[in-house]
């Protein structure tokens, strides 16, 4: 449905390189860290940006000489903020009027957005009279009325508190299952790019590490730098393996990998850190610091020695 063929972005020290397909319906997400390339990559698809070589397909067609408008794609950008005088149902009717929609079928699909993003009761209200997470679903309602094929939102959760994403994540996921369209998201928090895609693409100054199924890329990240970049916090070089008795290396120890009270490694509790719902503790073990996370009920007491047990079904080898 949509890829980017030998595309390469190039601005002064800096070079994106990019070959990446996206299937009908997919929703994908192109996860990385600040500054990686990934809303240069969103923009080249867009049209807001021209590569200086390669070219982006649209549903089998070369689309790179076209602009934006005609494209057939939705977009969700920061910098696309909604029409500061026009009323939210105007907001999401603009692009209909401009198309030529007939005002029955406006009328229609406007209330149809409205109704899934719960915006009903904000429809004659302006934007400098919604919250944050309110105008971002204006926003989202806009980029879907036409009914796009391809969607592309950059940074779509970016500015709004933990509750409301939370909230959000939820329901864009919803919309994106519902509309049935073609999704790129750009993001840097590797929890929202697995909750919202069937897979993510991980990009790293400009070029692409690692792609698949979140599942998957979670539990086997191609290096030392991936792993760590999605959260992996127990990340060994070969000589720490080695201590814990482990061969190969570097390792990364999955979930569940550590069993505290079972085992023959002798540990200290160094840092006891309660997050609610779970706790997480750093452990001393042989002079290598280990995380482990668990229900409060199963967690060691700060300072506290105990034995642990490593599971070595639950480490994969990385590269370095
Ligand atoms: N118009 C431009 N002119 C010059 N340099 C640019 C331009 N746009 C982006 N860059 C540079 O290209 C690099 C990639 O930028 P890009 O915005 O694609 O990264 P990103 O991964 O989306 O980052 P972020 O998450 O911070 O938005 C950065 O080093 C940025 O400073």
């Amino acid at each position: 449905m949509l890829a980017w063929r030998g595309v390469v972005v190039r601005y002064p020290g800096f070079e994106l390189a990019l070959d990446l397909e996206v299937a009908r319906g997919e929703a994908l997400a192109l996860l990385g860290p600040s500054g990686s390339g990934k809303s240069s990559a969103l923009r080249v698809a867009a049209g807001l940006e021209r590569p200086s070589a390669g070219r982006v397909f649209l549903g089998g067609r070369d689309v790179t000489d076209l602009p934006p408008e005609r494209r057939g794609v939705g977009f969700v950008f920061q910098e696309y903020a909604l029409f500061p005088h026009l009323t939210v149902e105007r907001n999401v009717a603009f692009g209909l009027e401009e198309r030529g929609w007939d005002r029955a079928r406006i009328r229609r699909r406007v209330g149809e957005l409205l109704a899934r993003m719960g915006l009903e009761a904000h429809a004659r209200k302006k934007p400098e009279q919604l919250s944050g997470g309110e105008r971002q679903r204006v926003a989202l309602a806009r980029a879907l009325a036409p009914e796009p094929e391809v969607l592309l939102l950059d940074e779509p959760l970016g500015a709004l508190d933990l509750r409301l994403r939370e909230r959000l994540l939820l329901e864009l996921r919803r919309v994106l299952a519902g509309e049935e369209v073609t999704a790129v998201f750009v993001t840097h928090d590797q929890t929202e790019a697995f909750v919202l895609s069937q897979r993510v693409a991980i990009v790293k100054s400009g070029r692409l590490v690692q792609q698949g199924a979140p599942e998957a890329v979670f539990e086997q990240p191609a290096d030392v730098w991936t792993a760590r970049f999605l959260g992996h916090k127990n990340v060994l070089t070969p000589e720490e393996a080695a201590a814990l008795g482990l061969p190969g290396g570097p390792l990364v120890l999955l979930p569940g990998a550590l069993r505290p009270g079972a085992g023959e490694i002798e540990a200290r509790a160094a840092e006891r850190l309660f997050y609610g719902p779970r706790v997480g503790v750093w452990l001393e073990a042989r002079g290598v610091r280990l995380y482990w996370e668990g229900p409060a009920a199963e967690a060691p007491a700060e300072g506290a020695s105990l034995r642990i047990a490593i599971d070595p079904e639950r480490a994969v080898e990385v590269r370095p």
